[in-house]
């Protein structure tokens, strides 16, 4: 069974700039957590710290008790950052994008091909899926990237600003499947400057300057 997700008392330091203070944080599983923020607010250090690729200054991040604190922790409990800027390797196709990271996570050859094309398709990149990804459009190369993120059914999903390039009618169907994800029983982050995204969300967390500055909505 999924447990939640929490942060304790995270503060993140670069030199003497404070990017994150005193930041607590419980994403229970089955909801999506909206992280909103001016640029620069601290949304992707957020993220970084819950995926285990930046150490907090103080604090910790917790699922079901166990400590996140490096990426193999992170790896081992499943949780799965679709970065901000996609991170697809450019000389591999779509397809193959998608399907490598589901070999690494040990899923077999034939299950990481049913599931790459069924979350292509969900994406509505199915056309585009023997493409290699420096080939493809910023908007096809995002939602490659997040049918990566879906493919694996990971019990932590972190999205940082993943619908940055995409139209209305994509963003909203990213939004669905994001829910959809929720639904599964996955605890769902989702890093965004889009504030009308961010109210379909089930809990609102607003940063400033690093600080929590507003809790649960709806
Ligand atoms: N590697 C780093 N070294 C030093 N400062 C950093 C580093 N990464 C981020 N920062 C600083 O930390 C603060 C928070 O950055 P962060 O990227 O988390 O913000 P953000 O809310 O995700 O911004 P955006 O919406 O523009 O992506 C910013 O002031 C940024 O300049």
């Amino acid at each position: 069974m999924n447990t939640s997700l929490q942060v304790e008392a995270v503060a993140v330091q670069y030199g003497h700039r404070h990017a994150l203070s005193d930041v607590n944080i419980t994403v229970p599983p089955g909801s999506v957590l909206a992280v909103t923020g001016a640029s620069g607010s601290g949304k992707t250090t957020l993220l970084w710290v819950m995926a285990g690729l930046l150490a907090p200054t103080s604090g910790t991040v917790r699922l079901g008790g166990k400590d996140i604190q490096v990426r193999e922790d992170a790896v081992t409990e499943g949780v799965h950052l679709i970065p901000q800027g996609n991170g697809l390797a450019s000389v591999l196709t779509a397809h193959e994008n998608v399907a490598v990271a589901m070999l690494a996570a040990g899923v077999d050859a034939a299950e990481a091909t049913r599931r790459a094309d069924a979350a292509l398709d969900q994406l509505g990149v199915t056309a585009q899926a023997a493409q290699l990804a420096e080939e493809l459009s910023g908007g096809q190369r995002q939602r490659v990237a997040i049918a990566r993120g879906l493919a694996l059914r990971a019990p932590v999903l972190l999205a940082d600003e993943i619908t940055s390039d995409l139209d209305v009618e994509n963003r909203d169907l990213v939004l669905d499947l994001l829910r959809q994800e929720a639904k599964r029983g996955a605890c769902v982050v989702f890093a965004t400057n889009d504030t009308e995204a961010a109210a379909t969300c089930d809990i609102v967390v607003h940063l400033a300057d690093g600080r929590v500055e507003a809790t649960p909505s709806g």
